[in-house]
């Protein structure tokens, strides 16, 4: 049974009302207002732009760029897809998210437990009816505990971060480019061609994606019999991919599949990015629904 509250105010403080959205930014369907500007008074996504963050943030991605290479993501989707690591549900986790800070945002600083329920929220505001939509933004990003130590403690640059395809040439969008000089797939010629070791509309569910929190994630709804429908999926294992939802590289190796869920995709993404902000959520206040959904979709215990 879906127990239904009545949506706590969202965003008010942080110039998300309705009022001054006419300066502050654009208001779609619902109410949900997108701002022009992250918490730190800088454009979404400008991962150049001098900001307390932006070194941290391209420090990170050097490494990330280096290190993701074919045969990294081979290991890891073996390793981590014994799902032998953990037994808990997805409120646990949630809760697990608690202290962990994402290093390679330039718009968030807040812990992650904040950004679930800040999405989960947004997207309630606009979509009122799609509750599967509201439990894909509550657990899109719970693969990050492969930062805790019970999941090995990953490094960073192993599990967030923006994601793209291993096993072809890196697309020029990828934000920071340059650092895939230092990746020795790049001189690998079975791997930097443009199709590399995938063919024509082969469907990405056959792409090898840098590893992270969206591959891992994914593995973990399915494997434990979700019944979320399939753009939850895809919206949980490629929301990272944004050279494919943003910049359009590497649509020829979707299938028709694809194509249909990256339209929900995109209308996800919106509240992904610019829902982040300084205003918290009251958990309490929205647990009791957000657990009911998990009821609904998820068992009580999954493996981990
Ligand atoms: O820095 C962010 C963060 O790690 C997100 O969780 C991820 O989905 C984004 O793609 C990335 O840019
Ligand atoms: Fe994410
Ligand atoms: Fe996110």
């Amino acid at each position: 049974m879906t127990i239904l509250i009545d949506q706590p105010e969202f965003g008010v403080e942080a110039g998300f009302n309705k009022v001054d959205n006419v300066e502050k930014g654009m208001v779609l369907d619902g109410g949900f207002t997108v701002p022009q500007t992250n918490s730190f008074g800088h454009t979404f996504r400008d991962y150049h732009v001098e900001s307390e963050r932006q070194q941290g943030v391209e420090n990170f991605y050097q490494t990330n760029h280096i290190n993701q290479t074919y045969d990294f993501v081979k290991r890891m989707r073996e390793d981590y897809g014994k799902l032998n690591k953990v037994e808990m549900g997805i409120w646990e986790c949630c809760e697990l998210l608690n202290d962990v800070v994402d290093e390679s945002d330039p718009d968030l600083d807040e812990p992650q437990v904040e950004h679930l329920l800040q999405t989960a929220e947004a997207i309630r505001k606009d979509y009122p009816d799609e509750d599967w939509l509201h439990l894909a933004g509550l657990v899109h990003d719970l693969g990050k505990v492969l930062l805790h130590p019970s999941f090995g403690g990953l490094p960073q640059w192993a599990v967030v971060g923006d994601t793209y395809p291993v096993g072809c040439a890196f697309d020029k969008s990828i934000v920071h480019h340059k650092y895939f000089e230092k990746n020795p797939d790049f001189y690998n010629s079975a791997y930097n061609t443009k199709y590399g070791v995938y063919s024509e509309g082969c469907g990405l569910n056959n792409v090898m994606m840098s590893w992270g929190h969206d591959d891992y994630m994914y593995l973990v709804a399915k494997e434990n019999n979700t019944t979320l429908p399939p753009a939850a999926l895809f919206i949980i294992r490629y929301h990272s991919f944004y050279a494919l939802h943003r910049s359009e590289a590497y649509k020829h190796l979707m299938s028709g599949e694809d194509v249909e869920n990256l339209k929900w995709l995109q209308i996800f993404n919106k509240y992904d990015l610019y829902s982040k902000s300084k205003v918290r959520i009251d958990v309490e206040t929205v647990k009791p629904y957000y657990l009911s959904l998990i009821e609904k979709y998820f068992p009580a215990k999954l493996r981990w």
